[in-house]
């Protein structure tokens, strides 16, 4: 529960069966300044699960995520969400249920991020810092064939991001002559194409293409294995606690400078 965390920080794996949910509970096993209190799964109650849990780590799926963080933010629980699926308009539901909160007192985080990877955090970032000075930018986003979403959280937070970048600097929309076509050109975020492949023995990656006249830049990262993802869930579990109210992305984490 909220207030002053014990020394050691005790923590709740939500989809604790999934793919990641399974590597998060092996690296909190791992960590000596965590505890593994808590695995959920489909079908628990998860109000019920929570006593005695500081962080709850959420790897679920898009359609439940929203209504997992309503319950831990009403019992008092940090939260940690690596699932994606999130809109602007999820996000300000649940910036506005912890702001009711707060004025009564309480102090709970959470901290949403669509990727946890060194890797990804810094390509967005990149492509962010780069985008206002290139003609035309689009984002490919590949991964494993059994990702429900698309495009990836990811992707999404990437074209945002470069969206938002370009239309501080007053950058012109990405020029495109396309008349016709079989629903080629990808999904448009925020004004920027973004295109999602799904096959077998990928894990996670991220293609940002930049073009100008006569020349190209592509950022490009690759999460091979979710052992990368890691290290940011474990930073963003021990940072949650002193940080009340939500974060979105862990940028606002890493000390990029
Ligand atoms: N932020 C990141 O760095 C990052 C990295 C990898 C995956 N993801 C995202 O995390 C999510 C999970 O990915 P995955 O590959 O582990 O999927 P997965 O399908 O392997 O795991 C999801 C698990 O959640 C369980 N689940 C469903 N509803 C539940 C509920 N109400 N309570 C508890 N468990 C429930 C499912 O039974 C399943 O075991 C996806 O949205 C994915 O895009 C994010
Ligand atoms: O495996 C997945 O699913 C992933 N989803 C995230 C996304 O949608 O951006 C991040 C990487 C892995």
């Amino acid at each position: 529960m909220t207030g002053q965390p014990s020394q050691t920080i005790r923590v709740a794996v939500l989809g604790a069966d999934g793919r990641m949910g399974r590597a998060v509970c092996a690296a909190v096993d791992a960590a000596p300044d965590l505890d593994l209190v808590a695995q959920v799964r489909a079908g628990d109650d998860l109000a019920a699960s929570l006593d005695g849990v500081d962080v709850a780590v959420d790897f679920t799926v898009p359609s439940v995520t929203e209504a997992n963080v309503r319950t831990l933010v009403d019992a008092g629980v940090h939260a940690v969400v690596g699932t994606t699926g999130w809109t602007d308009e999820s996000r300000g539901r649940i910036s506005d249920h912890l702001a009711a909160r707060a004025d009564h007192g309480s102090e709970v985080g959470v901290l949403i991020a669509p990727n946890f990877g060194l890797s990804a955090v810094l390509a967005m970032t990149f492509a962010a810092k780069a985008a206002r000075f290139f003609e035309s930018v689009e984002v490919v986003e590949l991964h494993h064939p059994d990702k429900i979403d698309a495009p990836s959280g990811t992707a999404r937070h990437t074209a945002t991001a470069i969206a938002a970048a370009r239309r501080e600097a007053g950058v012109a929309p990405s020029p495109d002559a396309t008349e016709t076509g079989l629903d080629a050109r990808g999904a448009d975020v925020d004004g920027v194409r973004v295109h999602a492949v799904r096959l077998r023995g990928l894990v996670a990656h991220e293609e940002i293409l930049l073009g100008n006249e006569g020349e190209q830049l592509v950022i490009r990262q690759d999460s091979f294995d979710r052992k990368s993802f890691m290290p940011g869930v474990l930073l963003a579990i021990r940072e949650v606690v002193s940080r009340p109210g939500l974060t979105v992305g862990l940028e606002n984490v890493l000390d990029l400078s």
